[in-house]
């Protein structure tokens, strides 16, 4: 307003950020590790934007980079390049301080080993109340918030148990309780029904979607199970390092979704990954023809053409 009234050129407006609105924010994320002198690239320019309260499954084969991507959304592992942004805090520039408080309070995770999740000697309501204490949560509220976690999901009955004495299903409820219990923004789950039979897989698949509806989590899930990601809204696949296509489903609300729809991702510079049996059925080879024809864009073959010049 002053330069108006200064009779200065008014600033030219700058597009926002790409992500700006977005919870999780991957910009070509690159994460490479360095073993024995071999380098190897995790991570290969990743791009990814998940919005707050949605709830989407990463799905992709072993070693295609999906427990990186949560290690690094977690705050436990650094990416080495790129940008990657949660809840407004910059991944890459996380002081040691910055960090801690990431991991304790912005982000929850829970773990494939439902063992690992917990601690062997204490109760489900002593290893809820943990993170609380550390963070320095009144007494009064730690116990309510505990109390009101371990019902919501369907753990009450856990409070005086210790893990030995919980199933597997239980453990990896109350270890959702124990994500949840700083009320972080968003959850993270690495194979959390990797262990579990298909019914107890689905008791803890539902505590994740409780997590998300009622108690207020982005969640986002690493699952090799087609019956998880067969039950979200948005399911990413990573291959080599970089997402490669979505499928979604419309959400009817309550449990139903609708039919599933397979995306291609465009990633920011405009390059799509055309998929294997496109390509050899026409044949696509190291050049196509792309034309714009009204809502859609064609690829078609050269034609050889390589072939044809002399
Ligand atoms: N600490 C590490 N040091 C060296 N290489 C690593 C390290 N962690 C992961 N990698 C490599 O990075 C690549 C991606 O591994 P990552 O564990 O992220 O894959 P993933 O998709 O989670 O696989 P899985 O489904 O088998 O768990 C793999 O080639 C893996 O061997």
């Amino acid at each position: 307003m002053a330069g108006v009234g200064l009779g200065l050129p008014a600033a030219p407006e700058r597009a926002p950020e790409w992500g700006h609105d977005a919870l999780v924010v991957c910009d070509n994320l690159v994460r490479i590790y360095q073993s024995e002198g071999i380098e190897v690239q995790a991570l290969q320019g990743l791009d990814l934007l998940v919005h707050a309260g949605e709830m989407i499954a990463l799905v992709g084969a072993s070693g295609s980079g999906k427990s990186t991507l949560l290690q690094v959304l977690a705050g436990v592992d650094a990416p080495t390049a790129g940008r990657a942004r949660v809840a407004g805090h910059d991944l890459l520039t996380l002081t040691r301080a910055e960090r801690l408080h990431y991991r304790r309070h912005i982000v929850g995770f829970v773990r494939q080993q439902t063992a690992r999740n917990l601690v062997p000697y204490l109760t489900g309501r002593e290893v809820v109340d943990l993170p609380m204490s550390i963070a320095g949560t009144p007494r009064g509220e730690r116990a309510e918030r505990a109390e009101h976690l371990l019902t919501t999901l369907g753990v009450a009955h856990c409070a005086d148990r210790r893990p030995d004495q919980m199933s597997g299903g239980e453990q990896q409820r109350v270890a959702i309780a124990v994500a949840l219990a700083n009320a972080p923004r968003v959850l993270l789950a690495d194979e959390p029904t990797g262990e579990l039979d298909s019914e107890t897989a689905q008791e803890v698949f539902d505590a994740l979607r409780t997590a998300n509806r009622d108690l207020g989590a982005t969640v986002v899930v690493v699952t090799h199970d087609p019956s998880v990601s067969g039950q979200v809204a948005r399911t990413v696949a990573i291959r080599d390092g970089r997402t490669s296509s979505e499928v979604l489903r419309a959400d009817g609300g309550g449990a139903t979704l609708g039919p599933a729809e397979e995306y291609a991702v465009m990633d920011r510079a405009g390059r799509v990954q055309v998929p294997r049996e496109f390509r050899e059925a026409l044949e696509l080879t190291r050049r196509v023809r792309l034309a714009l024809t009204g809502d859609h864009v064609e690829i078609r073959s050269d034609g050889h053409r390589d072939a044809e010049t002399p």
